[in-house]
């Protein structure tokens, strides 16, 4: 994943701790604090996200939230919809961080905010100089296998700036599962330009 403000996990403090929710440690699982706007882009991407307020770099704007699916359920779930254009992207969830092993598709697990999601399902991408970047955030679980996913700036942001984040698509992946869209996202480094030549 891209971006300016990039730290590998965040261990939040949960019960243990022995703190309460106004520790400074306790980010994520207070929620959004900022004021966010659902917003139609006019520029050919639909609806899009956009701050309200100024954002310095590294604040928490949001968690990418979905139905928690293995990487076959959400085969299935593919095959069964093929056709119909897909308006999210699953986010695959990279369990095991630190470990070697590899995980089979059925215990591999995923975001899927197709059916169930909060605001990050508007969201939408821009190659490479996006200005949200994603962290793994554990809370509360010490299990490796599932974490918190959450978008923090990755510098600072102006108000009524439209959040964006990097999906990680690889546009000249014509084989892949899902579809890719023409990129939009009106970056000079846009990864989609040859589909559009
Ligand atoms: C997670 S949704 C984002 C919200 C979406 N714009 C909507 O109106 O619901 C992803 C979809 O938004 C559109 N999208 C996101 N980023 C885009 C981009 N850079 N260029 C063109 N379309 C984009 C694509 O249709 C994509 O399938």
């Amino acid at each position: 994943m891209q971006g300016a403000y990039h730290q590998e996990v965040i261990k939040e403090c949960w019960r243990k701790c022995g703190c309460n929710m106004n520790c400074g440690n306790r980010v994520v699982q207070r929620g959004i604090t900022c004021e966010l706007q659902v917003f139609l882009t006019g520029d050919g991407k639909g609806w899009g996200l956009r701050t309200l307020q100024d954002l310095p770099k590294g604040t928490f704007v949001c968690e990418y939230v979905g139905e928690i699916l293995t990487n076959t359920e959400l085969y299935e779930r593919n095959v069964k919809s093929s056709g119909s254009e897909r308006h999210t992207y699953p986010v695959t969830l990279d369990a095991d961080w630190g470990s070697e092993r590899i995980l089979k598709d059925e215990e591999a697990l995923c975001l899927d905010a197709t059916f169930s999601g909060n605001v990050a399902r508007f969201i939408n991408h821009r190659c490479f100089d996006a200005n949200l970047t994603d962290i793994p955030v554990e809370v509360e679980t010490p299990d490796r296998h599932y974490y918190h996913l959450a978008l923090f700036t990755a510098r600072n942001v102006n108000a009524l700036e439209e959040l964006t984040w990097d999906y990680g698509i690889d546009f000249s992946d014509h084989n892949h599962p899902i579809k890719a869209f023409k990129c939009g996202c009106g970056s000079a480094v846009c990864r989609d330009v040859k589909r559009k030549s």
